[in-house]
């Protein structure tokens, strides 16, 4: 009997303990969530999860937030409340691939407003279960708006001359390797204009080099209006402009500059006095590089030059 009692005792306690260890387990697993929660929360990162149909199924605090949901209404949530459609066709082709097993790292760029843009960076990685499949993902997007105008910025000026606004040197160096590689692979035409001022040194002795400047300013303007789609003009150096004309014969090319030539001789400048342009054009044969179909086109320009200025000059 006491035999009995000691054991039932016994048992009862072992039962109370495990009891006490199972709730303990419990309470560290809901304290471990809280603090995982809180993580996920301050991470700096809209993170989130979306199933194979790419509903929500969990979204950080910031990813709530954002659209200005509770928690309880994510799961009658999807990217169409809140994404304009060509966000939302990107975002699917994106989950699609993520779900497919390839994890993605992208920019996204987001106009809700027009010319509003905000940059989300986007990681996305395929999330499976216990067997191994794939049936959800997770993302984490990071607001990196203003690096990307930054890194806009810098390109802009890296390529554009600051004074006129039109493809710097180094640009047309970039844009003219690309043409005469073109031009190397398919046998298509491809010429170079290359252009300089006449006595502008004047301009800048008799009016003051601001003036000299808006000159510059308009004769770019003048030389831009004038081109098709398909060609490009930058500034090769203080007074001199290249033009790339791809797909383009010599004589079509001189046809171009002696159009631009015209309309310089006749615009009325801020001065009130004529200016004219000099121009060498030059077409690319086999075997040109940047360098050699440039050195044609200036000795052209310096015919040009030395026969009097204000003309066009063909390299044969
Ligand atoms: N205002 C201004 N002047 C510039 C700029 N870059 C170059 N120049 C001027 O352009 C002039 C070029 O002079 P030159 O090379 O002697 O040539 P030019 O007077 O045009 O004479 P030709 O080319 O022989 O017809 C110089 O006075 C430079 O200072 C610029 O960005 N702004």
């Amino acid at each position: 009997m006491t035999a009995l009692v000691l054991f039932l005792i016994f048992t009862i306690a072992l039962l109370a303990l495990q009891l006490f260890r199972y709730q303990q387990r419990l309470a560290d697993a809901h304290q471990k969530q809280i603090r995982l929660k809180q993580i996920l929360d301050h991470a700096g990162a809209y993170i989130y999860t979306k199933d194979r149909n790419q509903n929500y199924t969990y979204a950080n605090k910031p990813c709530l937030e954002l659209f200005q949901i509770d928690e309880s209404n994510l799961s009658d949530f999807s990217d169409s409340h809140y994404f304009p459609i060509e966000t939302q066709e990107k975002l699917k082709v994106i989950d699609r691939k993520v779900l497919e097993g390839k994890p993605n790292q992208e920019e996204v760029i987001v106009e809700r407003e027009v010319g509003k843009p905000t940059v989300y960076l986007e990681t996305k990685h395929p999330l499976r279960n216990k067997q191994g499949h794939i049936d959800e993902l997770v993302g984490m997007s990071t607001d990196v708006t203003e690096l990307w105008r930054l890194k806009k910025a810098m390109e802009m000026q890296a390529n554009i001359d600051p004074l006129t606004g039109i493809a710097n040197r180094l640009k047309l160096d970039a844009l003219f390797q690309t043409e005469i590689d073109r031009a190397r692979r398919y046998h298509t035409p491809l010429c170079a204009i290359l252009g300089d001022v006449d006595h502008f040194k004047r301009v800048n002795d008799e009016f003051g080099h601001q003036v000299g400047d808006r000159v510059l300013i308009t004769i770019a303007e003048l030389i831009q209006s004038s081109l098709r789609s398909s060609d490009y003009a930058g500034r090769w150096g203080g007074e001199e402009f290249l033009l790339i004309c791809p797909q383009t014969e010599l004589s079509q090319a001189t046809k171009l500059a002696e159009r631009i030539r015209q309309q310089i001789v006749e615009h009325r400048f801020d001065t009130g006095k004529r200016l004219s342009i000099s121009f060498g054009v030059a077409a690319f044969a086999e075997g040109d590089s940047v360098s050699s179909l440039t050195t044609k086109a200036d000795r052209a320009l310096y015919q040009a030059k030395s026969g009097g200025r204000n003309q066009v000059c063909q390299y044969h």
